[in-house]
């Protein structure tokens, strides 16, 4: 398989889909207050097993018979914080992929600085959208809190200098996600708007790609398999809904029924 391929990338994201179903990696995640228990339903219905182990020791030790980590700085309370650069190194050393998403970086102190500090541990992958991306590769001064108020083909730069520096594949989100090892620069152009008006909704994805890096060691084919699982899902939930509240119900129902061949018949990667 060439990463680089859109062909390929198509076929091999199918297939980790089904993958997923069949091993129902167990995902463990640190995450904010906000988007808990929307991302252990978005796992679950994936066909992962999340788990919200976030307290200091309890976190180092499960990071390593866990799948994959997430790491996410929506609410950083002090537990939480406490726990995520050990669980960070714990995941690093028992080869556990880790996903960080710096939520809000850039203007606010306190996660801007532990931000730095857990990229500088070398996540497996990077998520935010195009404003944290830029904040945290010290170009930008951040979005409008969560929010992002710039475009991910403007925050290119700054994913291609953190992955080069960390060792990452950096995922840029926003109507057309960037995603790059530093070296290769993918684009996938599914997805729809209704995902913005869901809180958690970028968090979520951040989850879901640390089970795909559970199952490819290739962290640039996994963050675009999930992205592209992830925003198919979403063309068909919108579909089916009439504003956020009925999206994010069908969104959920969307995940659990999406199959090999809608994936390879839908995405849009190049
Ligand atoms: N305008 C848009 N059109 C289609 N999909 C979008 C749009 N904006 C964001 N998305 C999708 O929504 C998900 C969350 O992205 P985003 O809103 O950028 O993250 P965050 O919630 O962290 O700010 C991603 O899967 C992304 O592809
Ligand atoms: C609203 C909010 N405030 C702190 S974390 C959070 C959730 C952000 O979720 P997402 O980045 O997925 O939109
Ligand atoms: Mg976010």
């Amino acid at each position: 398989m060439r990463s680089d391929d859109p062909a390929d990338v198509t076929d091999r994201s199918a297939e980790l889909l089904e993958v997923l179903r069949e091993r129902s990696p167990l995902v463990q995640n640190i995450t904010n207050a906000v988007a808990t228990n929307f991302t252990a339903n978005v796992l679950l219905a994936i066909g992962a097993s999340p788990a919200m182990v976030d307290i200091p020791t309890e976190a180092e030790e499960f990071a390593r018979i866990a799948s994959g980590v997430l790491i996410n700085l929506g609410t950083p309370h002090e537990e939480a914080r406490a726990a995520m650069p050990a669980t960070a190194q714990a995941a690093r050393a028992s080869d556990t992929p880790w996903v960080l998403d710096p939520v809000a970086v850039g203007a606010l102190p306190v996660r801007t600085t532990l931000a730095r500090e857990l990229v500088a541990l070398r996540p497996t992958i990077v998520r935010g959208n195009a404003s944290e991306i830029l904040s945290l590769a010290g170009f930008g001064e951040g979005g409008r809190g969560v929010e992002s108020t710039d475009s991910p083909e403007g925050a290119l730069d700054a994913a291609l200098s953190l992955a080069r520096e960390h060792g990452a594949v950096v995922a840029v989100s926003g109507p057309t996600d960037v995603i790059t090892d530093g070296r290769q620069v993918m684009r996938v152009s599914n997805g729809h708007p209704l995902l913005t008006k869901v809180t958690g909704a970028g968090c979520a994805l951040g989850a879901v790609m640390a089970a795909f890096a559970s199952l490819e060691s290739d962290a640039l084919v996994a963050a675009i398999a999930a992205t592209s699982v992830y925003t198919i899902a979403a063309e068909l939930a919108a579909e089916k809904s009439s504003g956020p509240g009925s999206f994010a119900a069908a969104f959920v129902d969307e995940l659990a029924r999406i199959d090999a061949d809608t994936v390879r018949a839908r995405m849009a990667v190049a």
